[in-house]
């Protein structure tokens, strides 16, 4: 059986695998070649899956952390993928708080190590929350740099964002940290995909497989709304986002306007794009500590306000 690559995602939550990923398939699928991904998401529902072409094997770890939970779940479904089609490439993009490291440990078990090789991690940085780590409890700020350390390309992404200034100073912190790593600047993850193609194939040591970091245990809220929301109302919420939460995402719709919207939002920045597809009312939020009850209480309180204020 041909030896089938892996290449996986690495980034903190919200720095754009997504992104990233979407325009890695486009390409491979242009070269004809067989590619599966794999999407670990920490809430009970995937609203990443979409950005994933219908006609391509899609494997989703749901609900937890491939390092935390989902390990042996991550090895069967490669298996599977592996049994089920002829592959010659698997993308893995893993949640937020994963270490890429743990990640890579389960694709070399014993099972897969044979039938796979790990063709690269690719870290994907959020330029911003890089600049702003110091807000971050300990754990994190020490598992983004873990990300960035284990990395054989690091997409330094969101430079629109930031000064060429700043951008210089990262890209010499970065080289500090993991002088092997290639470190593009990127702007909505646009890169030349044939950077990461062309990736040389590292050799791993043993040395490599580290369990580096405690566990996050970041927790997840999952909410539906049964009605179309104000936009005015929802807009004053994301205000008094506290910086616990780091990541929404989901589909929403707002009174008065037809279209659903895909929403995303990471440290601080909301964004929301028209969505063609008609998908339930519901965000997912990421974060430290969420309160669940004030969360869900103050939601409930926007859709029934909403329908009073009527806009
Ligand atoms: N301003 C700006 N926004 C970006 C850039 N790249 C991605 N985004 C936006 O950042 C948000 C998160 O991007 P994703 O690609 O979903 O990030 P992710 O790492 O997959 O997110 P998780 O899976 O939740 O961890 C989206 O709204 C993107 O459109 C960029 O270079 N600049």
């Amino acid at each position: 059986m041909p030896i089938v690559e892996i290449n996986i995602l690495s980034g903190f939550l919200g720095s754009g695998k997504t992104t990233l990923l979407q325009k890695i398939l486009e390409k491979e699928q242009r070269k004809g070649k067989n590619v599966a991904v794999v999407m670990n998401e920490m809430g009970q529902i995937s609203i990443d899956s979409d950005s994933v072409p219908k006609d391509m094997p899609l494997k989703e770890l749901l609900n937890g952390c491939v390092c935390c939970t989902l390990s042996d779940k991550l090895e069967v479904q490669i298996s599977e993928l592996l049994s089920q089609y002829d592959l010659d490439v698997i993308y893995i993009e893993t949640t937020g708080v994963a270490h890429p490291v743990e990640v890579l440990d389960t694709c070399l078990s014993p099972l897969l190590a044979k039938k796979v090789r790990i063709h690269s991690i690719i870290t994907l940085l959020d330029a911003v929350c890089w600049m702003e780590r110091k807000k971050l409890k300990i754990p994190l700020q020490k598992l983004i740099a873990e990300q960035v350390k284990h990395a054989d390309l690091i997409v330094l992404n969101k430079i629109d964002c930031i000064s060429k200034k700043s951008q210089k100073s990262i890209e010499e912190e970065l080289r500090s940290i993991n002088p092997t790593g290639k470190v593009i600047p990127a702007e909505f993850a646009n890169i030349d995909i044939n950077t990461v193609i062309s990736l040389q194939t590292k050799e791993r040591g043993e040395y490599e497989k580290v369990h580096a970091i405690q566990h996050l245990h970041m927790k997840t809220y999952v909410h539906t709304f049964l009605h179309p929301i104000s936009e005015k109302l929802f807009e004053e919420f994301l205000r008094t986002m506290p910086d616990t939460i780091y990541r929404i995402k989901g589909y929403i719709r707002f009174i008065g306007i037809p279209d659903t919207f895909l929403f995303q939002y990471a440290y601080g920045m909301p964004f929301q794009t028209k969505s063609g597809l008609k998908m339930k009312n519901t965000l997912v939020f990421i974060g430290d500590n969420l309160d669940h009850n004030k969360l869900q209480k103050t939601l409930c309180n926007i859709e029934k306000n909403s329908m009073q204020l009527g806009h």
